[in-house]
């Protein structure tokens, strides 16, 4: 498991391209047949790709965890972003479509994890942070959430956010997730930006063609930096960091945040005149 530390934003002031890159993005989430996992200290998360292919995979606890099993002292909140598949829960199997979303709650001791086809297997997502208390397990599938729609054709930013894990919706101890789908000929996303000193973020970049590229904003509103990057590649957004960007076609993002609170629209929204 990758270790991140967090960073003091006078820090990441002096940061090179590689070492924004080395701190924040995370990249090859989703290798055939293996389990890969972040830890970022950012609100002690753990961020991870799940890509089962003709064998089933376990989701367990590690050495660096000092736990028994995943879900000892954590819940986690998992996407589909691939072909179908099923995760089997403490023997409860959930049929997992693409975009599919499940909430497993803390205690839960075996997790498995398989594909429906090898030529087309599934991609799991997952968020996870330390829980306190159990909530149960619960699956929401993405054809029946219908969303809000958000922004303008004319700025750029049409899109649909659907809330999956949150206040008023699944839930938890305090992961909140979620989906953003931006429309043909859209391309910024979170603009007006905002920062949540009471949350950090990461983001999650999907449904980008292979040459296509994310320009990701972060960094102080006074102090913004970029990352480029590509499908399926995720970046972790300290609290003191905006998070937007614009990339060169369509796309569609999991946004998945925890922290002192599960309040969706307590924000800090930046002026464009603070943005430097
Ligand atoms: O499109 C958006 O705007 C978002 O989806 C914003 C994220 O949900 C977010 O950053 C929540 O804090
Ligand atoms: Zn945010």
């Amino acid at each position: 498991m990758d270790i991140r530390y967090s960073t003091h934003p006078d820090h990441a002031k002096t940061f090179t391209t590689e070492d924004i890159r080395k701190h924040y993005l995370i990249e090859e989430l989703f290798v055939p047949g293996e389990t890969k996992l972040v830890y970022t200290m950012e609100e002690r998360a753990i961020v991870g790709g799940i890509t089962p292919i003709e064998e089933s995979l376990s989701l367990k606890g590690n050495d660096q965890m000092k736990a028994e099993y995943f879900l000892e002292r954590r819940e986690v909140g998992i996407f589909n972003v691939g072909g179908a598949g099923s995760i089997t829960v403490d023997g409860e199997t959930y049929a997992m479509e693409n975009k599919d979303c499940l909430y497993i709650g803390l205690g839960k001791r075996e997790l498995l994890f398989s594909s429906e086809s090898a030529a087309s297997p599934a991609k799991f997502y997952l968020y996870s942070a330390p829980a306190h208390k159990e909530y149960p397990t619960q699956h929401v599938a993405f054809k029946d959430i219908e969303g809000d729609r958000l922004g303008a054709l004319e700025t750029a930013n049409d899109r649909v956010i659907r809330r999956m894990i949150h206040k008023e919706g699944i839930q938890s101890c305090q992961v909140v997730m979620g989906m953003t789908q931006l429309s043909t000929g859209s391309v910024w996303n979170s603009m007006p930006t905002h920062t949540h000193d009471r949350r950090s973020e990461v983001y999650l970049y999907i449904d980008l063609d292979e040459n296509a590229r994310m320009f990701h904003m972060m960094g102080e509103p006074t102090q913004t930096r970029h990352i480029v990057m590509k499908n399926e590649e995720a970046v972790i957004s300290p609290p003191w960091s905006i998070h937007c960007g614009a990339a060169t076609s369509n796309y569609t993002f999991i946004w998945a945040m925890a922290g002192d609170n599960k309040t969706y629209n307590d924000m800090d929204q930046v002026t464009m005149d603070e943005l430097r």
